[in-house]
């Protein structure tokens, strides 16, 4: 199957890079929130981006232009109407994400592919609210969208092979390397990042160290491009903590418990670097 218009769901920090991607490799997008003040703040993310490449002498300014006239706002899930592809990145949780699933198996042309970027929340069980199980999919791409390679494409259980290989060819058109993962929590990524994270968090809270020392631990004696801790709050502590929910849900293993600190943290609105504090405090 052919797709040409792309609808992405959710213009936070995934939903911004992954329209972005969309647009340069010359789809049709359309990036929906629920206010044009978040549309906004993802097309804002994108233009600094875009402009960032023409500084470096990677694109012309007529190319960073074509790319931003690609993508129009959307307010409303019924614009999806002639969507090919919708790729879902609203916030991560099972009751947003269910019922953006079921408008969008009501509005949604019947061969176009339903697509969510979940971090860890099971294909299938999403699929499951649709009339269209079978093309409903994974993709899971990886933060910041438009530098980092991976995007993991998850099989619901229904999911057909046709889907998967429409799926992983688009992924190449966005020049990214898919990799196929079944559908279990947190999936390959996520189940073995997170509880490096949550472990990270837990060394902190016993008081094995400072924050600085733990990410200076695994950044230069690991050669991690950031520390754990400032890889949390690049990823967003509420995000962190529903996947390790999810993972101690889904797993019942009790080494998936999330952290207290983790907690108390995103109890206490210290999402992290998207609301300027978390285990750091950003200024912009
Ligand atoms: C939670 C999930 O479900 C799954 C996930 O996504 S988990 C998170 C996975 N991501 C990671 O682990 C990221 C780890 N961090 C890194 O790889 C690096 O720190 C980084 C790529 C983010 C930044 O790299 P850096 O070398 O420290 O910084 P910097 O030199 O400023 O940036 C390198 C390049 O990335 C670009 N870049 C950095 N941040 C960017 C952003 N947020 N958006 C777009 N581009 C960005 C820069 O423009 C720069 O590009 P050029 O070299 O082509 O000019
Ligand atoms: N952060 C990361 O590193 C990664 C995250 N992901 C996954 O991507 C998804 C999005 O995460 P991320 O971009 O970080 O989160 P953000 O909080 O940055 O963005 C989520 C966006 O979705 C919007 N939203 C919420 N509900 C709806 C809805 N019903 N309809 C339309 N938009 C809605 C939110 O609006 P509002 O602000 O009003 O709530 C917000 O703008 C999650 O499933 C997450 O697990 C996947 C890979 C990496």
């Amino acid at each position: 199957m052919a797709i040409q218009k792309v609808m992405i769901v959710g213009a936070g920090q995934m939903g911004s890079g992954i329209a972005q991607v969309c647009a340069q490799a010359g789809f049709d997008v359309k990036l929906n929130d629920m206010q044009e003040e978040f549309f906004q703040r993802g097309i804002g993310v994108i233009t600094k981006n875009l402009q960032r490449d023409v500084e470096k002498g990677r694109k012309s300014e007529a190319e960073k232009e074509e790319i931003l006239q690609r993508i129009s706002m959307s307010l409303d899930l019924k614009d999806a109407t002639d969507a090919d592809l919708v790729i879902e990145a609203a916030t991560e949780n099972m009751d947003i994400k269910q019922s953006i699933f079921k408008e969008l198996d009501r509005i949604a042309p019947s061969h176009a592919i339903l697509a969510t970027n979940t971090s860890s929340l099971p294909i299938t069980e999403i699929a499951a609210v649709t009339k269209r199980p079978e093309k409903v999919i994974g993709m899971h791409f990886m933060n910041p969208v438009p530098v980092m390679k991976l995007v993991e494409i998850i099989r619901g259980l229904a999911t057909t092979d046709e889907v998967y290989e429409t799926v992983e060819n688009m992924t190449h058109k966005l020049s990214k390397t898919p990799v196929e993962v079944n559908d279990f929590p947190g999936f390959i990524s996520n189940r073995i990042l997170l509880p490096m994270i949550n472990e990270a968090i837990y060394a902190l809270y016993e008081g094995v160290a400072s924050k600085e020392a733990i990410d200076d631990v695994m950044k230069l004696g690991m050669n991690h491009p950031m520390g754990p801790l400032t890889l949390a709050d690049f990823i967003g502590l509420d995000t962190c903590l529903s996947i390790m929910e999810i993972l101690h849900d889904g797993l019942g293993d009790s080494k998936y418990r999330p952290c207290p600190l983790l907690r108390k943290y995103v109890a206490a609105g210290w999402l992290g670097r998207k609301t300027g504090r978390g285990f750091y405090i950003y200024e912009e």
